[in-house]
């Protein structure tokens, strides 16, 4: 014997249900494993049991508070009749024992499980009633396929949807053109969104546009769907279960299906209909537009997202005017870098370790044509030699071990943007080789693959090195040279601008001031001794001094003895041309320099290569390239820290060695 409830008083979800003889217990309580949820406080968790047994239906109380039926408290478990009203806190739910127009049966369709079993359609849905025979539309083929099959026309919709939905380019637009194509496929009133997110700047749009004042979105239907996390179709009695104020009492069937792409639901999709209740076919294609929905609004807030995390970057990649000083040799850097920066030439970018060459070739980038276009930097000496092959050209899955997917390679990267090679003296002859062939404007193929592939890169590379002197010794490829010469930018040292120092110390006494929430000053003295110090490190050991001697100082004041700057000859007073430093050594030439520093970080650290990497203010690898380096002219690491004058690296004229 059939039966069905149907809630009359107080909130359940569902609020009716049709009950079969052969199916499971219905259970009833607060918790939502219960298939009827009861909403009240009075309900314990699992309340309550009704079941069929020996030809007819009963109810079990479980709950605190009691269960009556038309009155009278249940003891135990008692038969129900038809008509009698079971009465849990608040709810009153009606038993009508075999209803006039029962459910037809459909054979294999999920949505016809067991009729009081928890219903969980193909499409996930919770169903609350069945569709009548007499509701479905004329002409619709028989359920059995109406309940598996969209139809073609249903199709077409679907795909005219999609292909117009990536065109959207905002959440917006997006959104109102999935609730358009519902409404133009289904036979639906109103639909709308209602996002669950109290920052969305759209919470809530419905269309027809004329309906969005008038019918307000059921929040009761959106708590459900949140809370059940899958769609709830609803084709409630009316009349009964809804008083005339509620938002659904104007229509015969509704649908909510929460929106979420890869955790939870941020937003529900209500779908109301009058006349007549939806058809599967309905739901089923409703639900492949909120799901389309759901991942393309994920995926244009990303967009947004990296949108403007992009414009940040670009803001704070620096133009020409960024680079500091008003010397003739930093106006005249300006003016290099502005001509050069349109041109479609490759530029090399030669100065001392520290000096700014990196910043050069950004400012090179931000004033070029291709500033929409990406800029990737490598820093050639920081990549082990057998590596930079497949880091600059890319590689294919299974190319090597460990290459377990395809790669793109740097240039690939870079295409129709910048690539900057800093420290492009680094590069091993057979790369060196590559390179010239992709500066060439010919192909190139990434490790692995069996095909060539090409690429619109412009190229700004940069380095220490004196690469003339380098292409006569055959360490760099004297073609090579040429190519990546066409345009060239020096970058002046900064003891041969010091009249810059004054301004680039307030320039980073400002900025670790705004990072540190303090007002850094810097006294004369103070200021006197970064002018009469010599900077082998350059404008970057100028940073280093100040950013390091504000963050340790406990006053805002700094004073010289803050400055971490040894052996320094202080000058009575500021000059324009720099005095020689003592612990400067001998000789100019700038590769016997840096040896001479990498030599004092060694031994002045006992040979910690981490400490002496961060006395010379270099990466950790860029140091130990640099030590294999000079290990391979003979060098050796027990030399650096042991020898008091290795192989023609001068001597530290100090004394804290
Ligand atoms: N004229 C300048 N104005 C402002 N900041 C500068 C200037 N020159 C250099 N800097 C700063 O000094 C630091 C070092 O600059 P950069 O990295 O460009 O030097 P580099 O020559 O590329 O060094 P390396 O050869 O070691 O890579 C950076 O923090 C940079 O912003």
């Amino acid at each position: 014997m059939r039966a069905r409830l149907t809630l009359e008083g107080g909130d359940c979800v569902p609020s009716s249900l049709d009950l079969s003889p052969t199916g499971q217990p219905v259970t009833l309580g607060r918790s939502r494993d219960n298939t009827i949820v009861l909403r009240d406080e009075l309900a314990s968790r699992l309340h309550a049991k009704i079941y069929f047994e020996d030809g007819r239906w009963h109810v079990r109380d479980f709950g605190l508070n009691g269960t009556r039926v038309d009155g009278q408290r249940v003891n135990g478990s008692i038969e129900l009749a038809d008509g009698q009203r079971v009465r849990i806190g608040e709810v009153v739910l009606k038993i009508v024992l075999e209803p006039k127009t029962p459910p037809r049966p459909v054979k294999d369709a999920p949505a016809t499980m067991p009729v009081n079993a928890k219903t969980e359609g193909p499409h996930n849905a919770t169903k609350v009633h069945e569709i009548p025979p007499e509701r479905q539309a004329p002409g619709d083929p028989p359920p059995e396929q109406a309940a598996k099959q969209l139809r073609v026309d249903e199709l077409t919709a679907l795909c005219k949807f999609m292909t117009g939905a990536v065109e959207a380019k905002t959440p917006h637009d997006l959104t109102t053109f999935a609730l358009r194509a519902i409404l133009n496929q289904t036979a639906a009133k109103l639909a709308g969104y209602l996002s669950l997110d109290p920052e969305d700047p759209g919470p809530k749009i419905v269309m027809p546009e004329s309906a969005a004042i008038d019918v307000p979105l059921s929040r009761r239907l959106t708590v459900q769907a949140q809370a059940q996390g899958k769609t709830i179709w609803l084709f409630p009695e009316l009349s009964a279960s809804h008083p005339p104020t509620d938002s659904l009492s104007a229509f015969a069937d509704a649908i909510c299906i929460p929106l979420k792409a890869s955790g939870e639901p941020f937003a529900t999709l209500h779908v109301y209909r009058s006349g007549r209740a939806f058809s599967e076919r309905d739901v089923r294609f409703i639900e492949a537009v909120a799901g389309f929905l759901a991942h393309g609004l994920e995926i244009l807030r990303t967009r947004r997202t990296l949108e403007a995390e992009n414009s940040r970057l670009r803001t704070h990649t620096p133009a020409a005017d960024d680079i500091i000083g008003g010397s003739n040799a930093v106006i005249l850097l300006r003016q290099q870098i502005l001509r050069a920066a349109p041109q479609p030439f490759t530029v090399l970018v030669q100065g001392e370790s520290g000096s700014g060459k990196e910043l050069v070739a950004l400012a090179l980038h931000r004033n070029s044509r291709r500033t929409e276009g990406p800029l990737v930097v490598v820093n050639c000496a920081a990549i082990a030699p057998t590596l930079l092959e497949a880091e600059l050209f890319g590689y294919k899955k299974g190319a090597f071990s460990g290459a377990d997917r395809d790669h793109p390679g740097l240039f690939q990267q870079a295409d129709e943007g910048t690539l900057f090679l800093d420290e492009v003296g680094e590069l091993s002859l057979e790369c060196q080789a590559k390179l010239l062939r992709v500066i060439e404007g010919k192909a190139f193929r990434p490790v692995g693959a069996t095909g060539d592939m090409k690429v619109d890169v412009r190229i700004v590379a940069a380095t220490h090195r004196d690469l003339d002197k380098d292409a006569k010794s055959g360490r760099f490829r004297q073609d090579l040279l040429f190519r990546l010469k066409v345009i060239q930018i020096r970058v002046p040292p900064l003891r041969e601008h010091p009249e810059d120092i004054p301004e680039l110390a307030a320039f980073f006494l400002a900025k670790v001031s705004s990072e540190c929430r303090r007002n850094f000053k810097l006294t004369a003295a103070a200021m006197r001794k970064l002018q009469a110090h010599t900077w082998p490190g350059n404008v970057r050991q100028l940073r280093a001094a100040i950013e390091s001697a504000a963050v340790m100082s406990e006053s805002d004041t700094l004073d010289a003895d803050a400055l971490p700057l040894t052996g320094v000859t202080e000058l009575q007073t500021p000059v324009a041309v720099p005095a020689v430093s003592v612990d400067l050594p001998p000789s100019l030439d700038i590769v016997e320099i840096e040896k001479w520093a990498i030599c004092r970080a060694m031994r002045q650290t006992g040979g910690n290569v981490s400490h002496a990497a961060k006395l010379l203010n270099m990466s950790r690898d860029t140091l130990h390239n640099k030590l294999k380096k000079l290990k391979e002219e003979g060098i050796d690491r027990a030399m650096l820290t042991n020898t008091p004058a290795p192989l023609g690296v001068p001597e530290p004229v100090s004394t804290d060695a």
